[in-house]
């Protein structure tokens, strides 16, 4: 296999799990670990960030407002990100599409605000099993990134980390198999490089959707894979470890 040029990163997708307890193990594992020749991020829920060592470990959250600080009752801002030594923001997660009623607009938005303040968005795409059996995969894919590349500059792309996150694969142990991650993995770079050719070279994409410690190396493999975003094997120090190794 041929060395790849982008430095991988893994991140682990929390959702609306984890207690303080978790944190202290995983802050130990991972202060722990030799990870050096990757980004590992942890993405706990927002009451978490704060428990987290950032000198040790990168921080991402998994959303953030579309407003500034000042009244929107509930919300969090990417300066308050920015406070708690945030680097990263999961963006457009399928789950925040589906129950939050996020449209691609408005995650392009949020895109926008989280590069403005310094952030690095993870932009999370991927098919609903209905569109990849009626063989629409590629158009689905690109009206989800197109909203995105209408509203950012081409400089500002380069900073963007995409996930392609299958819906029907996600927490189902469905693993979408090596050859369709890379086919659309590879469909995501050429389709950027029509906005801007060097984000094609330079940007990173992982996939997410049941990755574990057994499958993750064969994924990691392909070509245009440069990591993952990992949900429930996150949540377990040996599993997230593994993982990260098999990137590292
Ligand atoms: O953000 C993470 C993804 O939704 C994948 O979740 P999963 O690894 O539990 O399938």
């Amino acid at each position: 296999m041929a060395a790849k040029i982008r430095r991988p990163i893994v991140a682990g997708n929390w959702k609306m799990n984890g207690n303080l307890s978790l944190v202290k193990t995983m802050q130990d594992a991972l202060a722990q670990s030799q990870l050096d020749n990757m980004d590992t991020v942890v993405c706990p829920p927002f009451t978490l960030l704060s428990g987290f060592d950032t000198q040790q470990i990168k921080l991402g959250a998994q959303n953030l407002s579309v407003y500034p600080n000042g009244a929107h009752t509930g919300e969090i801002s990417a300066a308050m990100l920015q406070d708690v030594g945030c680097q990263y923001v999961i963006l457009g997660h399928s789950e925040r599409r589906a129950e939050q009623f996020e449209s691609n607009e408005l995650v392009a938005d949020k895109v926008k605000v989280a590069l403005t303040a310094g952030l690095q968005p993870i932009v999370c795409v991927g098919e609903p099993l209905e569109v990849r059996q009626s063989g629409k995969v590629f158009d689905y894919v690109a009206a989800q990134l197109d909203a995105v590349t209408q509203v950012i500059s081409q400089q500002d792309l380069l900073e963007v980390v995409v996930a392609y996150e299958p819906i029907w694969a996600i927490g189902t142990g469905n693993t979408a198999t090596p050859e369709q991650v890379q086919e659309v993995h590879a469909f995501i770079r050429n389709h950027l490089g029509k906005s801007c050719q060097e984000a094609a070279a330079k940007i990173r994409i992982l996939y997410g959707g049941s990755v574990n410690a057994a499958n993750a190396a064969q994924i990691f493999a392909q070509p245009d894979v440069d990591g993952g975003l990992i949900g429930g094997a996150s949540l377990k120090v040996e599993d997230f470890l593994a993982i990260c190794q098999a990137a590292n």
